[in-house]
């Protein structure tokens, strides 16, 4: 892993800072029943969070109804059902992972400045970063929304080096999944995963990553 050249760090929410599948289930769950559809499982959430929650959504509408007109159909009333349930919920069924608090301190020591870019709505990443003592420890908070594409794409990443005055040479994204990976490759950012967090179902190391770290204050710095 080279870390040399890094001099600031952007860092993913879901799967890397807190374990928010718990907050997921219990939002679709609630929004599911609004609506008189089928429930949905945790396995099938852990594998499609990551995508932000249009996407979510969609997914969701399909697996339950197996109907591939329903996410058109009910898109409208799952997303405002959607945003009332999680944000009366954010934060409750999630936990921030061993070793996050204790990485954010060692960045924040090298005086690193550090921006949280997420595929999760803004108005969902503030209010979980408040309630989980994490957001002083961020410059700038971005989520799906803040850009006009999300992760893969790499646009967030360049927008937000940018917003930091930093290179993307010389900035490290960390994130827990493929999507954060390729979004980084094609900005020009190093990128290191975490092991424990959710990546689409497959297997984390596949995902082509110039380092990987079982604990956030594991990095090598
Ligand atoms: O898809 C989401 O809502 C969140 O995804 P991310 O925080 O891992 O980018
Ligand atoms: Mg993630």
């Amino acid at each position: 892993m080279k870390l040399a050249h890094v001099r600031a760090a952007l860092i993913d929410l879901d799967g890397t800072l807190v374990d928010t599948l718990g907050d997921f289930v219990v939002a679709l769950g609630r929004m599911l029943r609004e609506l008189g559809l089928p429930a949905v499982d945790r396995a099938f959430v852990e594998r499609t969070v990551g995508k932000g929650s249009e996407h979510l959504l969609r997914q969701t509408l399909l697996h339950v109804t197996g109907d591939p007109q329903a996410p058109e159909r009910w898109f409208e009333a799952a997303w405002q059902a959607y945003q009332r349930h999680y944000l009366a919920i954010n934060g409750e069924h999630a936990a921030v992972y061993l070793g996050v608090v204790e990485g954010l301190e060692r960045l924040r020591s090298r005086g690193w400045p550090l921006g949280c870019l997420t595929n999760k709505p803004t108005a969902f990443a503030r209010p979980l970063l408040e309630r989980k003592g994490l957001a002083g420890y961020f410059q700038q908070v971005w989520g799906g929304d803040a850009f006009e594409r999300k992760k893969p794409d790499p646009l967030p990443l360049l927008k937000a080096c940018e917003a930091l005055g930093m290179a993307p040479a010389h900035t490290l994204m960390i994130g827990d999944s493929h999507n954060d990976a390729q979004a980084a490759r094609a900005a020009g950012c190093p990128v290191v995963l975490v092991t424990y967090g959710y990546n689409h179902g497959q297997p984390v190391h596949t995902a082509g990553a110039d380092g990987y770290i079982e604990r956030l204050d594991a990095l090598p710095l």
